[in-house]
């Protein structure tokens, strides 16, 4: 992928020699690959999907066929389509939970120009977390602490690692509004947007560059939806996101890049038209 700086007209606020201030206070870079400007000033990231196909084993049929996407970090990308699409197929891809036939899943920096700075780096899978549809109905343990800490080293380790992990809770916890319920509640016994509330700082512990949400509004009530698209924003700040849904109005306030997977898993760039 190559991408270039926008070419500055002269009234523009300069902010080093390749960027410039737009009228919305952004500063943008035009990324030949995505075809449009990006949110970004200079040196930055984008995840990046090239060319991806997929073909379960043993099936004839791709669900996915030659998707691409470039998604700077710290931005909120969406993808929509009908069910059945390949919407979640492409987020296992992504997630590294499976490997694609073909194409490729990374992150590529970029410099002041906007010209790749170094190799692709891999996405590894612990790099990216992922909420599931439905996230509560994975939960395993029957108190909030266990539930976010699931997986930690139980054994008496070393007082650093510890501090670590602790100080890791306390940021998810905070992050997503989770501090005034104790830590000992069964996680079954919370509301609907607390339990999708926990099911992100779950995956907020382990501090992932991409954070992956599949439909995360789905079965709330109107207000537990609200509460969820106001966390989404909150987390936007921190880090990048892609989610699938059907919530398009809700969500579009959040948007900065949107796809639609059209039916055989081809994936187009199109902007939201809701208001
Ligand atoms: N392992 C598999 N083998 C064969 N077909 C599969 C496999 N996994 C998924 N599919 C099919 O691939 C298509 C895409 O499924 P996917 O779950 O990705 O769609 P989706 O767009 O996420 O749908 P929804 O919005 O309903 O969640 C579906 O027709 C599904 O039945």
């Amino acid at each position: 992928m190559a991408s270039m700086p926008i070419t500055l007209p002269s009234s523009s606020s300069v902010l080093g020699s390749r960027t410039l201030e737009l009228p919305t206070v952004v500063s943008a870079q035009f990324c030949i690959r995505c075809n449009r400007a990006l949110k970004v000033s200079c040196n930055h990231s984008c995840f990046e999907v090239r060319d991806v196909s997929y073909r379960p084993p043993g099936t004839q049929i791709n669900l996915l066929n030659e998707v691409n996407i470039c998604l700077p970090e710290k931005s909120f990308g969406l993808i929509f389509g009908r069910s059945g699409s390949g919407k979640t197929t492409l987020l296992q891809l992504i997630a590294g939970l499976t490997k694609p036939t073909s194409g490729s899943i990374y992150i590529q920096r970029y410099d002041n120009d906007g010209k790749p700075n170094q190799s692709p780096e891999q996405l590894t899978p612990e790099r990216v977390g992922i909420v599931f549809q439905f996230p509560e109905r994975y939960f395993i343990t029957d108190n909030v602490l266990d539930e976010v800490t699931f997986g930690w080293p139980r054994q008496r380790g070393d007082l650093q690692l510890k501090e670590l992990l602790a100080s890791r809770l306390q940021r998810a916890i905070i992050s997503v509004g989770l501090h005034g319920i104790p830590l000992d509640k069964d996680p079954h016994s919370l509301s609907g947007g607390y339990k999708r509330r926990l099911a992100l700082a779950t995956q907020l512990v382990q501090i992932p560059n991409l954070l992956i949400l599949d439909e995360p509004l789905a079965g709330l009530d109107w207000k537990a939806r609200a509460d969820v698209v106001k966390l989404l924003k909150h987390l936007k700040k921190e880090l990048t996101l892609l989610v699938v849904s059907h919530d398009l109005r809700e969500l579009a306030s959040l948007v900065d890049h949107s796809w639609k997977m059209e039916m055989g898993g081809v994936l187009k760039e199109e902007p939201l038209s809701v208001q």
